[in-house]
């Protein structure tokens, strides 16, 4: 309990390292609620950041925000960052309505951009964004969609434990207690493309996504919860979707941003087909087989806490009759808060226990900018897919899709 403490207390006030002389210099569009997590506190203890710059459409708000977290320079506008060649990079945590515009402006303006998830508000919007001519030329600007969770080491040590092509079913949930978000939080305005399944959805669709490695061939059901006021309705306040994938699995996704006040933590549970599995031992005519079940509790936000459980389910059965001889579980758990504690394949990847999956994040982020090998990366075509998959659920709920920004 003490180390759990612990590690929490450092992840959100981590040790300070030194800046290198040759730092990114990361501009911040908007004084945003998120950005402290996502960005302001990982850098702390990434000595290739410094955080120059950030820009608000109210100046006296962004220099409020700039004093706060001792940020040097307070721009007039996000342009004004953009036009700043001090800056290498940009961290896009506006309203999604407006990640296309400003990705699209940042990387024109030669900047490296890390922009908040959802990486934009549809898949056509995505498409034009991530096959942009100007990220195709020698030296090009680096982009990412801040999916930070999938950065984290329990995800990865949890697909360790996955075998795709057997998944037959994939049960997700994740919730945000409604005395989080009032009703004129962005979630719920459609013109800045709110809704559940863009803000929180997503991360579902996200691990749905890693677990199958494959994308979904079809939507079959979305149920959008509302407010019903006439006012927020386009915004689906929660939902629960159902997809079918390549290889016959269905996957289910609930996300509700008027859960209780009591947090439960995000949840993704597997269900593999049965297998045969090899026993030298077995007599003749005995065949082993296994059921897998494989559940993250904690997809989102792992650096707080999460577990992995494994249990395979074993039946010895009569190969002619299939009638079963003997029948047992084994189960265990773990948890991988740093590379090294997942251990095996990932032991000697770099990061601390306390590192959020927001530092993990960054970690990468900067590998890419300095042209060094990168363990883990969403790349451009997975964004543009996951957007793919969260327009098929809009279609499906009878919302219709987020709209599609007029900037070009
Ligand atoms: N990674 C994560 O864990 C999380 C990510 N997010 C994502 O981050 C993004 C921002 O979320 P969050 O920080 O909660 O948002 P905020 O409500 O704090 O808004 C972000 C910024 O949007 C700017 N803005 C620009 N135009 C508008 C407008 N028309 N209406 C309202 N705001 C405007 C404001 O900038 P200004 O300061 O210039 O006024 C504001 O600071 C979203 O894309 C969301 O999906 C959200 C929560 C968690
Ligand atoms: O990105 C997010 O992660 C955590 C949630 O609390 C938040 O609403 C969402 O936008």
């Amino acid at each position: 309990m003490a180390s759990t403490v612990m590690r929490i207390f450092t992840a959100f006030g981590p040790p300070k390292a030194e800046k290198k002389s040759d730092a990114i210099r990361f501009g911040i569009l908007g004084a945003a609620q998120i950005a402290p997590l996502a960005l302001i506190t990982p850098a702390l203890s990434h000595p290739e950041v410094i955080i120059q710059a950030v820009a608000a459409r109210d100046h006296t708000r962004a220099s409020a925000f700039a004093k706060k977290h001792n940020i040097p320079d307070v721009h007039t506008s996000y342009d004004e960052i953009l036009e700043d060649p001090s800056i290498d990079a940009v961290f896009i945590p506006l309203p999604n309505s407006l990640h296309f515009e400003w990705a699209v402006r940042s990387i024109r303006a030669g900047k490296h951009v890390l922009l908040e998830k959802p990486s934009t508000s549809n898949a056509t919007e995505a498409s034009i964004l991530f096959n942009l001519p100007e990220l195709k030329v020698p030296n090009a600007p680096i982009l990412l969609e801040a999916f930070h969770n999938r950065f984290h080491p329990s995800l990865h040590k949890f697909l360790s434990f996955i075998t795709p092509s057997d998944v037959v079913h994939v049960h997700t949930d994740s919730m945000v207690p409604w005395l989080m978000l009032d009703k004129d939080n962005i979630a719920f305005n459609y013109k800045l493309s709110g809704g559940s399944m863009m803000m929180l959805g997503t991360y579902n669709f996200g691990v749905i996504r890693m677990i199958f490695n494959d994308n979904p061939i079809e939507c079959l059901s979305c149920e959008p919860g509302i407010f019903g006021d006439g006012i927020h309705d386009q915004c689906d306040t929660d939902f629960k979707a159902k997809f079918r994938f390549p290889n016959g699995g269905i996957a289910e996704a609930s996300t509700t941003m008027r859960g209780s006040v009591l947090w439960k933590p995000s949840e993704a549970r597997v269900t593999h087909r049965e297998v045969v599995v090899d026993d030298k031992a077995l007599p003749a005519g005995k065949e082993k087989v296994c059921t897998r079940i494989v559940t993250l509790h904690g997809f989102i936000h792992a650096f707080i806490w999460h577990r992995i459980d494994v249990k395979d389910s074993f039946v010895i059965r009569d190969k002619r009759d299939r009638r079963p001889v003997k029948s047992w579980t084994e189960s265990k758990s773990y948890k991988a808060y740093s590379y090294k504690e997942a251990g095996g394949e990932f032991a000697e990847l770099p990061g601390e226990d306390w590192w959020m999956s927001y530092r993990y994040q960054l970690e990468e982020f900067v590998n890419r900018v300095r042209g060094r090998d990168t363990q883990y990366w969403v790349e451009g075509e997975d964004s543009w897919d996951q957007m793919k998959m969260v327009d098929m659920a809009y279609e499906k709920s009878g919302l219709g899709l987020r709209p599609t920004s007029d900037f070009r």
